[in-house]
């Protein structure tokens, strides 16, 4: 059966028999880090040409947070800023789109903010300079962890880097414990940033920690690899990959392959592929990120796991077409009436 442009390859339950509570204050509280991108405006050439940037929030749970604001999700976030105009720019900007930013403390140390100079050589060629030394967001301490705003959500969206130093990661599995005590879904979005982490295997450690936790978990073939040097995947299976974690926590295993699209393996043997969007590609990252955003928004609106793939399929396609991520970020309108557009053919990808 297909919907729009997702397959059901093999039908299990619509919600893949995942059960997201209800009657909470918030849809969706983010656990992360909250930085600032800094997109070259002279595109299609490398950074070393480039002279002008333009600031915008980032960070990928940001970015996600930001995005399941706009299609109009309860949303939260618990983090840690610089005490700086980047911080107080962040939160700022977090506040006016609604997002609610009292789980979200300062520090007082000096540390800075996270940056993200990104590098747009062609569409298909981007790469991002991250700055991260003495960065805020890890800083972030299991006390600054509210068990209170965690209780009150229906989904806590982790990002993996989170869990790259102390003492955010202590607080990053904090937050797990507690979404567990109190019946809160978790999602866990791998998220792998190489230059966060001291070696591979710290990395694995870490990351299957936080995933044995999670009902959710959502990564690229890549950073599923990062996680199983300690198995034996020789053809890097998606299929043995899910049932892996169907052992632990997870009800729902997503494996994002690119412009390729994404597939979606759920507990009850369900197992769901997505194509991408057609897209005027600008810059590719920032669509994970929306495609986080328009997936979970699928799941807490109750849709069927196959909408929700293609859902945040198109707000993936809304993304790459733009030069920033978390402005870029679409309304539901937008993404219908990107579908839309898309159906009559009026979308031409590059
Ligand atoms: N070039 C593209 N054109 C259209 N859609 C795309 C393109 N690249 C990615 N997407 C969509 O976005 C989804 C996630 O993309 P991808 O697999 O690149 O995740 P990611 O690597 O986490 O993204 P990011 O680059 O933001 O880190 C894909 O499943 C697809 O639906
Ligand atoms: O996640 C980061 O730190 C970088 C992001 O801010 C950037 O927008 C991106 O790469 C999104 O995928």
């Amino acid at each position: 059966m297909e919907n729009g442009r997702s397959i059901n390859v093999k039908t299990g339950q619509a919600s893949g028999g995942l059960t997201l509570p209800e009657g909470r204050d918030f849809d969706l509280i983010a656990l992360g880090r909250l930085c600032i991108d800094l997109n070259a405006n002279e595109i299609n050439r490398p950074m070393e040409e480039t002279l002008t940037f333009t600031k915008y929030v980032g960070g990928s749970p940001a970015n996600i947070a930001i995005g399941a604001s706009r299609l109009g999700l309860r949303t939260a976030f618990i983090g840690k800023l610089a005490d700086d105009q980047m911080g107080r720019f962040i939160e700022g900007y977090l506040r006016r789109d609604g997002i609610d930013t009292r789980g979200v403390s300062t520090d007082r140390t000096g540390a800075v903010t996270g940056l993200a100079f990104t590098e747009i050589k062609s569409p298909s060629d981007c790469s991002i300079l991250m700055y991260r030394d003495n960065v805020a967001d890890l800083l972030l301490s299991p006390s600054e962890v509210s068990e209170e705003l965690i209780a009150r959500s229906r989904l806590l969206l982790l990002s993996g880097t989170a869990l790259a130093a102390s003492p955010s990661r202590e607080a990053a599995l904090l937050a797990l414990t507690y979404a567990r005590r109190h019946g809160t879904a978790v999602a866990f979005d791998i998220d792998y940033r190489p230059y966060t982490w001291k070696s591979p295997e710290e990395t694995a450690v870490y990351y299957n920690l936080a995933a044995e936790k999670s009902d959710i978990i959502v990564g690229t073939r890549e950073e599923f690899d990062s996680m199983e040097r300690f198995e034996h995947n020789p053809d890097r299976s998606d299929a043995f990959t899910a049932s892996k974690w169907f052992g632990h926590a997870a009800g729902l295993v997503i494996v994002k392959h690119g412009k390729a699209g994404s597939v979606a393996y759920t507990r009850d043997g369900g197992e769901h592929r997505a194509v991408s969007y057609p897209a005027n590609v600008i810059k590719t990252f920032g669509a994970g990120d929306s495609y986080a955003a328009g997936f979970l928004y699928g799941l807490l609106s109750g849709w069927a796991v196959d909408r929700s793939m293609s859902f945040g399929s198109a707000a993936a396609s809304i993304v790459v077409s733009s030069h920033s991520c978390s402005d870029a970020m679409p309304t539901v309108r937008q993404v219908e009436e990107y579908i839309a557009r898309c159906e009559r053919g009026e979308i031409v990808a590059n």
